[in-house]
């Protein structure tokens, strides 16, 4: 049975105090952690912040970025090593808008996955289609491709542990959410492709998030579809209440 994960991915947004003001709200809300598994990726600066916060919560604190290198001359770059040391459990890796504006490739994605496992951080790879690639019918085999990238090389039991993010570019930030069945058609593509990669029982146990536009009144209607394990929700997970409402989804 895989465990649904709900994650806000807060992007570069809230400074310590909106840090700490945020987890003081939600801390003591939140499901227990064998029902829905409570995520918050925070920008790097507000990293230990959360962990202070959030110790002997059931938050699990994330990074929203890895370098593929563990230290050395990477000027700028977040250190999976150090993510490990301070607390995070998981780091996002491939967002759309690293892939766009800082020009991540698929290989590069794959070195990051490889240095998280190194460090015992679980990866949340993203992946997903343009408007364009979706109007000219390329979606399933786009993401496929993005996936096997991404995985190219890692053991069964490392992708197990995974999570994969399918968030379709055009519904990011745009109050656009993908319909239910087009968000859990292409999570059973790719649970498929995983499937095809490595075999049934792994791709029965990775779990499959759904991002772009989840808010309170749509999660519940996502989280329902067979392939959907999980939201990676950037605007709805800025604001206490609605984080909490949707962490709450089964309520
Ligand atoms: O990019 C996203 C999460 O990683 C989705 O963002 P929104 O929920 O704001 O559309």
């Amino acid at each position: 049975m895989r465990k649904p994960i709900i994650a806000g991915n807060w992007k570069m947004n809230m400074n310590p105090t909106e840090t700490r003001e945020f987890v003081n709200a939600v801390k003591n809300e939140l499901p227990g952690s064998n029902d829905v598994e409570a995520v918050i990726a925070a920008p790097a600066l507000d990293l230990t912040t959360l962990i202070d916060t959030a110790k002997d919560s059931v938050l699990v604190p994330a990074a929203q970025d890895a370098s593929e290198f563990d230290s050395g001359a990477y000027t700028g770059q977040i250190s999976p090593k150090v993510l490990s040391e301070i607390g995070a459990k998981y780091a996002i890796i491939g967002h759309s808008e690293r892939r766009e504006y800082q020009h991540e490739t698929d290989a590069q994605i794959n070195a990051k996955a490889k240095a998280l496992f190194n460090n015992n951080v679980l990866p949340i790879i993203c992946v997903g289609e343009t408007l364009e690639q979706r109007e000219a019918g390329e979606t399933e085999d786009f993401v496929a491709t993005q996936v096997e990238g991404a995985l190219n090389g890692l053991t069964a039991d490392q992708v197990k542990v995974a999570v994969i993010a399918y968030e379709p570019i055009w519904a990011i930030g745009t109050g656009k959410t993908a319909s239910s069945e087009q968000a859990q058609a292409v999570c059973a593509h790719i649970r498929a492709t995983v499937a095809k990669l490595y075999d049934q029982d792994t791709a029965d146990a990775l779990r499959i998030q759904y991002g772009g536009s989840m808010k309170p009144n749509n999660v519940k209607e996502l989280m329902a579809q067979p392939d959907i394990d999980g939201g990676l929700v950037g605007g709805a997970s800025l604001k206490p209440d609605s984080f909490l409402e949707l962490v709450h989804y089964k309520d």
